[in-house]
């Protein structure tokens, strides 16, 4: 596309001549063009003869350096020739280079890059070496100033040009019509060529840019699927459920409870050895499913292990989470598992719930918080050393954040997995609420943390 644009460009020209003949060397432009059309054959011989050169590694690798390393000569020509400008040598630098990475090799790319700026340098120090590099540019408008016909490059122009205007301002004479004639003249001419010639690759960086950052976005999205998501039943995974569940109990209002749910398939081993893994497996999608349906969405349902599911019903009271675990035990013995149209069975499943209460959730908060305090005050008694502002600050701050013991969801699952053994106990297919097998085992009101 970059050297279709050259070749066009320089058809332009030619087409043009009698109008821009002032500012352009035709002398240079019919080699310019020349090396342009055997590049763009090169190429094109390069597009045709890759895809069959096959798995031939070394073939390929030879082919990518001799595409680099001649890329690379053609635009530091084309610049050189053309005239520098940063526009035009910028973004063909970064956009070859990041085409290049992403087509080739990004070792050749990367090396070509460096050399294509060496390349760049030296030819703007040629001058200082008494070395005159060939150029198109003609310059009309103040070539009456220069005492020999020449050629210049655009930052000479714009040196020359700055020159002019300051002179002329300082006189006072510069007139619109002046303006208008700079506007005209080669200075402009060359200057709407870097323009025309560097705005398809600019265009081209940016849209790779977008295209990589889409790319970007969609693998994060694809990763953090994979590592909150089971594979097998859709349902988020363990790690997911218990992040959620540390957010909820972070977030729930004062006055809110928060109810916890775990249940797990009764005789799920029997299906497995009965009818083989497979059905298990459609076993645990088919409930994963029901689950979905019977749950509102702002519920946290997961895969804890197993055939075993955990549920956090955040802002729901003991009595209503009783009636979701009822619901739900009966959806899961109701929902007909049909395998292949060659027989139906049905599973039950058993339940262990626990709700914390937002009153046992203050007083948890409150003694957290005097152990927290004990535990300050001795630390700052042992150690004399008086600590940074900022680190007192930080401490604070965590302390303000952490209102819950960091261990508060192991214990609240581990207390309705006794709840869920005990519905094992009593023969499966049931509810069992840890909070009422604790009341009426102790004849009082459980506390999590009723040891500490
Ligand atoms: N098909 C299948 N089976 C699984 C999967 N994960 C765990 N299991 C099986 O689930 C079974 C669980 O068996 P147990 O822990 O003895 O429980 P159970 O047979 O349901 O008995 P109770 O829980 O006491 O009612 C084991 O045989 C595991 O191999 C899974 O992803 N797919």
């Amino acid at each position: 596309m970059e050297i279709s644009l050259h070749w066009l460009w320089c058809l332009f020209v030619w087409w043009r001549q009698d109008a821009i003949h002032a500012y352009v060397n035709m002398h240079y432009l019919y080699p310019l063009w020349l090396g342009i059309s055997v590049m763009g054959l090169f190429f094109l011989c390069m597009v045709k003869y890759l895809p069959h050169s096959g798995s031939r590694r070394d073939i390929l690798d030879r082919w990518q350096i001799a595409l680099v390393l001649t890329y690379t000569f053609y635009i530091a020509t084309i610049i050189v020739v053309i005239g520098y400008s940063s526009l035009f040598a910028g973004v063909s630098l970064v956009g070859g280079a990041m085409l290049g990475m992403m087509l080739i090799k990004r070792r050749y790319a990367w090396r070509m890059f460096w050399l294509q700026i060496i390349l760049m340098l030296l030819a703007i120090t040629s001058p200082y070496f008494g070395i005159t590099l060939p150029n198109l540019r003609q310059l009309t408008v103040i070539h009456p100033l220069l005492e020999t016909h020449n050629y210049l490059t655009y930052n000479e122009i714009m040196a020359v040009e700055n020159a002019v205007a300051a002179s002329a301002f300082e006189n006072n004479v510069l007139s619109w019509d002046s303006i208008t004639e700079i506007q005209r003249s080669s200075a402009f001419f060359w200057r709407s060529t870097h323009l025309y010639l560097a705005f398809p690759k600019a265009i081209f960086i940016v849209y790779i840019f977008r295209a990589l950052l889409l790319v970007l976005d969609d693998s994060r999205q694809e990763t953090l699927r994979h590592a909150n998501q089971d594979e097998l039943t859709q349902l988020k995974n363990r790690r997911y459920g218990l992040k959620k569940m540390k957010y909820a109990l972070s977030t729930v209002q004062d006055n809110q409870d928060l109810s916890v749910m775990l249940f797990d398939l009764d005789w799920f081993k029997r299906i497995n050895d009965n009818y083989g893994h497979d059905v298990g497996d459609q076993v645990l999608i088919e409930i994963s499913q029901t689950l979905l349906q019977s749950l509102s969405d702002e519920t946290i349902i997961s895969r804890y292990g197993g055939e075993e599911f955990l549920v956090v019903l955040p802002d729901t009271s003991h009595d209503s989470a009783m009636v979701i675990a009822e619901q739900l035990r009966l959806s899961i013995a109701e929902h007909i598992i049909n395998i292949g149209d060659v027989f139906d069975f049905s599973v039950t499943a058993s339940f262990g719930l626990y709700t914390l209460t937002h009153q046992e959730r203050a007083c948890i908060a409150k003694n957290y918080k005097s152990i927290l305090a004990k535990k300050a005050q001795s630390q700052s008694s042992a150690s004399p050393l008086i600590k940074p502002i900022a680190t007192q600050r930080a401490e604070s701050q965590m302390a303000f954040m952490q209102k819950l013991p960091g261990d508060i969801c192991q214990r609240l699952i581990s207390t309705a997995d006794k709840a869920l053994y005990e519905a094992k106990h009593r023969g499966r297919n049931q509810v069992v609420s840890a909070n009422h097998m604790f009341a009426e085992k102790n004849g009082s009101i459980h506390s999590l943390y009723k040891n500490r």
